[in-house]
């Protein structure tokens, strides 16, 4: 069978799945230590450092990367895209490297395994990347003419779990209307339509607080803000996508540890939570009006949603909508592997960023 490498690398961790054909043979979340992502300026320095924890870990689980077909990377801010499999190229590679749309950790994906694809002769794939567009064109506008929004989600989870969901259903994903949630380091809140995600809300500057990131801010506070003399532009940058929302209220970027905090009685860690599954339910409200109230059901996926508590504080906002249906963690490495998969053997053909 088609070995296959994949690899997804997040805020805060780098993981990897090692897959012969469909089955997953070795799994591992690298934790990255707080302390030591700090000690990185800029996303893009952190490339040695994530690809010697890989290889680290290859090496002492006795994986060659000659035994590997593919390597497949959860994608990062590239221009807006169809859904699907994409070739990493030159291009993609370029755009990536220089954080031409944006900076976020999984645009190391493609910058690491280039270089390795190049060297072994074997495809390098992204699947469903983060800056998946499948718009309606009144979502695009933002109140202003010179700022268009953007798609940019969870698109590889949120679509594996709008199947998974659309199944439980007993229906397929073109079949279903859904609301999905997806709650991570960000927060993407999305509206499917019939198998296209017509809207969510940007996961890295809209929409809900999450653990590291503000969401939609008061817009005329964040100008007093950016001119009162205080922080460069990158250090507001840093504020709103890696030091805002609950890392900003408590100082952890842990939801097990805010939630513990919580159990055992810190107030200020509950009301915390409690403020953001309040903006999560918001957010699943404004997207089931995206789809005129016909929602076949609500879905809730990510870390986050490991939580009871949590969903449960979700649940009693929106259940009014209908079903409400819990898929905790994402099986994101799952779904770049089949795509790698569906490539390798002819049944998808990958697209080519620098052509299509
Ligand atoms: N059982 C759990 N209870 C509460 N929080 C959890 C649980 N499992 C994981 N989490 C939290 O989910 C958060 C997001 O995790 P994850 O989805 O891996 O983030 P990322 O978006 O960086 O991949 C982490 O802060 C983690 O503490
Ligand atoms: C920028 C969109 C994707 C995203 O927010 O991913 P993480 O939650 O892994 O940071």
């Amino acid at each position: 069978m088609e070995k296959v490498l994949a690899i997804n690398p997040g805020s805060t961790s780098t993981k990897i799945g090692l897959f012969d054909g469909e089955h997953c043979v070795l799994q591992e979340a690298i934790r990255h230590p707080r302390e030591e992502l700090e000690s990185f300026s800029a996303v893009m320095d952190q490339v040695e450092y994530r690809c010697g924890a890989i290889t680290y870990f290859l090496k002492e689980h006795g994986v060659a990367l000659e035994s590997l077909a593919a390597i497949v990377v959860r994608g990062g801010l590239l221009r807006p895209v169809s859904g699907g499999v994409w070739l990493v190229d030159e291009q993609m590679r370029d755009d990536l490297l220089r954080c031409r749309f944006g900076a976020h950790a999984s645009n190391l994906g493609a910058v690491m395994a280039f270089p390795w694809g190049q060297k072994l002769g074997i495809p390098v794939y992204t699947v469903d990347p983060v800056t998946v567009d499948e718009f309606a064109p009144l979502a695009r506008y933002s109140g202003l003419k010179e700022i268009r929004r953007q798609s940019m989600s969870h698109a590889l989870n949120t679509k594996a779990v709008a199947r998974r969901c659309a199944g439980r259903l007993g229906k397929g994903y073109g079949d279903v209307n859904l609301v999905i949630a997806h709650l991570g380091s960000g927060i993407s809140v999305s509206a499917h339509q019939r198998g296209r995600m017509i809207d969510v809300n940007n996961a890295n500057n809209e929409g809900p607080f999450s653990l590291e990131r503000t969401g939609t801010l008061p817009a005329l506070a964040l100008i007093d803000m950016c001119f009162n003399g205080e922080k460069s532009r990158e250090e507001m940058r840093e504020l709103v996508t890696a030091k805002g929302g609950i890392y900003s209220y408590l100082q952890t970027k842990d939801f097990k540890e805010v939630t513990e905090r919580a159990a055992a009685g810190d107030s200020e860690a509950r009301e915390v939570m409690e403020a953001m599954a309040y903006q999560v339910g918001k957010e699943i409200g404004a997207m089931a009006a995206v789809l005129h109230g016909d929602v076949d059901a609500v879905a809730l996926t990510g870390g986050m949603a490991y939580s009871e508590i949590l969903v449960k504080m979700i649940e009693a906002r929106v259940g009014f909508l209908g079903r409400v249906e819990v898929f905790a963690g994402e099986e994101e490495l799952t779904a770049l592997a089949e795509g790698a998969l569906r490539a390798l053997r002819g049944e998808e053909k990958p697209r080519i960023y620098g052509r299509d």
